[in-house]
């Protein structure tokens, strides 16, 4: 962070300083809101979780090097020089906004780029990242740091080496992202899709275009928004923008264009890419999902508008194979004898991403000994869709089928009655879908994990190829299934568990 005292961040966030042990002009290094994180010159933010209160670790810290704790109560009997605060969260919010008031105030570049959007952001932001850091050094969130705790977490890290800031700006309520931007104004803001994440919280999706137009409010005087010309929620945040609009996207409004798409076996997005000014040139992804030509284009939109070299945009993207946990990863596994391809993008789900899931994994084809895939999707319940729900994984299930997927298993729950019943209709809209009835994948119903662990073993070990696809939201327990298959940690014992699994006891 930039330089900065004990009495200094006091006055940033408004709040009492009660000295202790540390004197006041002691400089604070970072911020950390996890004791055991803390070190020396730490200011450790105390935060009240679910299952403890950080207040308990301030008398931990002092002794851990810590300089000072942000507390929303004075603990007394700390050594610690304390900041009291009626919200620590917001306080700390206050701090990285001090943080980035300063940088801007030192003497050299300094660029913030918000990203946000239903779908995407932590995609872009990696890929930006990637882009940026050819360019000077870039701070970027860890996974989806894109809250008003890790938004400010990250801001907080920018120096005065920073370069470039990329902030992740994501809400499930109006006037969420409006303070993100308040707190960390960008210089550039990405607006990727307006989707239907979230629809229950927000109640419609114009109020979700509301809120991601937020972002655009929240730009500096003359900053830059940078829209998806194909979505025609986001073509209206033209009119609210304070200076240029950088268009991207696949249609005829577009200026940073992508056409001639193509995708490998692994679907793996190929694409000639359009700028003014250029040559068109080809772009090879080295992540797989053909959405990701949006997120790329996105990315090299504001990479462009910041000096990066065409040739070194294709160099990065088609280097980049790494993304945040749980998108889109691949991996190949064999478990209990048999060897199946795992696709695991079981970080979250919503519509939009499901199908963008189920896409990648139909874009599957035959193998290197030209045998075709038997292509599994293990589907976990989709939350905070509110009255749509229903409708909404029904037609997940119907999209499935008409994609040709030959297996889906829904993964509902023994102790969550509302995820057991929406895994449930996932298979209802296979069902129930005439159209898909003549070309039926198998359909089965699971209530935890464990029971589709073992049935995609079942499956796998019938066929040759066969393609897993992992995805849901983050309360269906795939991430964790994922995180087992990757492990390749024991298999689950259960009551059928040695008759399915044989030699896997
Ligand atoms: C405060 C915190 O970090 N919480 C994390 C913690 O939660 P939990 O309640 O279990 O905490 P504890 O009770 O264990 O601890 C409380 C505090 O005490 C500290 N502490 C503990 C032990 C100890 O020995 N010493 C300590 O100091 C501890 O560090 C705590 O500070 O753990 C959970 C599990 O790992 C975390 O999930 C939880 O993280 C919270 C939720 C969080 O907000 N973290 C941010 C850093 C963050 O940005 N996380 C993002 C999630 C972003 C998010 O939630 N976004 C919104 C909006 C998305 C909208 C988007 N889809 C769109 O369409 O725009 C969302 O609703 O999804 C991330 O991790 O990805
Ligand atoms: N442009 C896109 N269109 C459709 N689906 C997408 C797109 N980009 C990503 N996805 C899907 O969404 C999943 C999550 O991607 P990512 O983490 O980049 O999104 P996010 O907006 O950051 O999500 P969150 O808000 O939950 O942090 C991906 O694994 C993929 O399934
Ligand atoms: C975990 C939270 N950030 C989130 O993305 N929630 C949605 C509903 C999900 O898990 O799919």
């Amino acid at each position: 962070m930039m330089a900065m005292t004990i009495e200094q961040a006091a006055k940033a966030v408004g709040g009492e300083l009660c000295v202790g042990l540390t004197p006041a002009d002691s400089r604070i290094e970072k911020v950390v809101t996890d004791s055991r994180l803390a070190g020396v010159g730490s200011l450790f933010v105390a935060i009240a979780g679910e299952h403890v209160d950080g207040h308990r670790f301030v008398g931990q810290v002092y002794h851990s090097g810590a300089v000072a704790a942000l507390v929303d109560h004075e603990i007394a009997g700390a050594e610690i020089t304390q900041i009291v605060v009626p919200d620590t969260i917001r306080a700390m919010g206050l701090l990285a906004k001090a943080n980035i008031e300063e940088r801007r105030a030192f003497d050299s570049p300094f660029t913030v780029v918000g990203v946000t959007g239903s779908v995407g952001k932590t995609t872009t932001k990696d890929l930006l990242k990637a882009l940026l850091s050819t360019r000077g050094e870039t701070i970027a969130p860890v996974g989806s740091f894109n809250n008003d705790i890790g938004m400010p977490i990250t801001a907080l890290e920018v120096n005065e080496r920073t370069r470039f800031l990329v902030a992740e700006m994501g809400a499930n309520h109006l006037g969420e992202i409006a303070n993100l931007g308040s707190l960390v104004p960008p210089d550039i803001a990405i607006v990727l899709k307006v989707g239907v994440a979230h629809l229950g919280e927000f109640g419609s999706v114009e109020n979700i275009q509301r809120a991601k137009s937020e972002i655009i409010r929240a730009l500096v005087p003359d900053g830059v928004a940078v829209l998806n010309a194909d979505d025609e929620h986001v073509v209206p945040m033209a009119s609210i923008a304070p200076g240029d609009v950088v268009w991207f996207g696949l249609g005829s409004g577009a200026e940073v264009k992508a056409y001639d798409i193509t995708a490998d076996g692994r679907d793996r997005a190929g694409f000639t890419l359009s700028l003014p000014g250029h040559d068109p040139v080809r772009v090879q992804l080295a992540i797989p999902g053909r959405h990701n030509v949006m997120n790329a284009l996105a990315a090299i939109a504001v990479a462009t508008r910041e000096d990066v070299p065409v040739d070194e945009i294709v160099r990065v993207l088609g280097e980049q194979t790494a993304i945040s946990p749980h998108r889109m990863t691949v991996f190949g596994l064999t478990r209990a004898g048999v060897s199946f391809t795992v696709i695991d993008d079981s970080f979250n789900a919503n519509p939009d991403s499901m199908k963008a899931g189920l896409d990648g994994l139909a874009g599957w084809s035959v193998d290197e000994d030209g045998v075709a895939p038997f292509r599994v999707a293990v589907l976990g319940s989709m939350l905070e869709l509110g009255e749509n729900a229903v409708e909404l994984h029904r037609g997940i299930g119907s999209y499935a089928a008409r994609l040709g997927i030959d297996a889906v298993i829904g993964v509902g729950s023994r102790n969550d009655a509302q995820l057991d019943s929406l895994a449930s209709d996932f298979i209802e809209g296979i069902d129930g879908d005439d159209e898909t009835t003549r070309n039926k994948p198998f359909v089965a119903l699971v209530h935890d994990v464990d029971e589709a662990d073992r049935l995609v073993l079942d499956l796998a070990r019938e066929h040759e190829n066969t393609v897993v696809l992992l995805k849901g939201s983050h309360a269906s327990g795939l991430s964790a299934l994922a995180a087992r298959w990757d492990a390749n940690d024991d298999l689950p014992t259960g009551s059928d568990a040695t008759d399915r699994n044989g030699e896997a006891q």
